[in-house]
């Protein structure tokens, strides 16, 4: 068993054959304490938990070590997804660790480059539709039924039992005082689900006696949750034509909504939406707050989380930890994009030294 990572939880885990384990020692991500940040928003106790600081980039990698050693261990040849860009990026990675095949089904241009970079070059067989993810997603579960692959996308549990892992280490890493509050980004819901899983049965089996409040943001244009929420309803209206820069998370009908919705249900959590700008500029102030690099759904957590305290629905008094949850280079271009421009100039020191005057 190793000292840290996704396997430490070994007993959690629905693993029988250890020998069909397929990892690439995934988890044990960083937790950061962030002070300065903290500061600028008035709060005593914020960590950011770096799931870009996984194998591929992304939390889908501890869902992907159980998911693919259970395909391992049934014996299956080829497994697929839909995905908006990380499950396709990880299932590819699992899947080429595990010499299986691998198709998965993209929305056309609308993947973050280094997620499609990644899925390709790993050797999976990846498929554009014209459509979005939660057409490719009705799709691939179609393959799914007829048995032509093993489908691992959220649905599949053993997903969940991986990324359960992450509350299991945020406990671990803050010495068992649990968070009043973990913030998440929110897609098709299975990661908030995951965590909530985690922490309940870290307190079923006595290691904390408390639990957080869930908190789950998503993009204002793909938020059937935080509807949900709002009407204090169990059931969503998908949103059919879901938008957002967030790539990540531009999905309009979330197949884990029950148990997301159960999770900030139960744990008296919150849910609530935030705008691209707010998104692109809690993505910077991380980065140039506290030196952490994360792709804009990511972002979405810290957006939200300033956006909740501007409600006075979160306290200033509150340890808070935002899970960030792929990493910054999965999508180059909206970074670029929400940069200054590179000066460029002739090789002369003159200009140069102009230029370090004003820096
Ligand atoms: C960076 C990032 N942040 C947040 C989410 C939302 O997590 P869920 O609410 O568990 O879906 C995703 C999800 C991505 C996919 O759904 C996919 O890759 O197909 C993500 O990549």
């Amino acid at each position: 068993k190793r000292e840290i990572g996704v396997w430490r939880y070994l007993e959690y885990l629905p693993v029988e054959n250890l020998e069909k384990i397929v990892s690439l020692q995934e988890g044990g991500t960083p937790l950061y304490r962030c002070k300065n940040l903290g500061e600028e928003l008035g709060l005593k106790e914020l960590y950011v938990k770096n799931e870009g600081a996984n194998p591929t980039g992304s939390f889908k990698d501890r869902g992907m070590t159980v998911g693919v050693t259970k395909a391992e261990e049934l014996g299956i040849d080829v497994v697929g997804c839909a995905s908006t860009g990380n499950t396709s990026a990880s299932l590819a990675a699992y899947s080429a660790r595990a010499g299986k095949k691998c198709i998965v089904l993209l929305p056309g241009g609308k993947v973050a480059l280094g997620k499609l970079a990644q899925a390709m070059f790993y050797g999976a067989k990846v498929v554009q539709i014209r459509g979005n993810f939660d057409e490719a997603l009705e799709m691939v579960r179609k393959l799914a039924e007829d048995g032509k692959l093993y489908l691992l996308n959220s649905i599949n549990p053993f997903r969940l039992e991986g990324q359960k892992t992450i509350g299991f280490e945020i406990c671990d890493q803050l010495n068992w005082k649990v968070p009043d509050r973990i913030i998440v980004p929110v897609g098709n819901a299975g990661n908030i689900s995951a965590i909530w899983k985690g922490f309940k049965e870290f307190k079923e089996t006595g290691i904390i006696e408390d639990l957080p409040k869930m908190t789950g943001i998503q993009a204002e244009g793909a938020k059937p949750i935080v509807d949900a929420f709002k009407r204090n309803s169990r059931s969503i209206v998908p949103v059919e034509n879901p938008e957002t820069i967030a790539t990540a998370i531009r999905i309009g009908n979330p197949v884990n909504y029950p148990k997301a919705l159960d999770a900030i249900y139960s744990s008296g959590g919150y849910a609530e939406s935030v705008s691209d700008r707010e998104i692109t500029e809690a993505q910077k102030l991380l980065a140039r707050k506290e030196g952490i690099f994360v792709e804009p759904a990511s972002a979405a957590s810290i957006a939200g989380l300033m956006k909740l305290l501007e409600m006075g629905i979160i306290d200033k008094d509150e340890r808070i930890v935002c899970v960030t949850t792929g990493n910054g280079l999965k999508d180059p271009d909206a970074a670029i994009r929400a940069s200054e421009r590179p000066i460029e100039i002739e090789c002369d020191m003159e200009i140069l030294k102009s230029i370090i005057e004003k820096i």
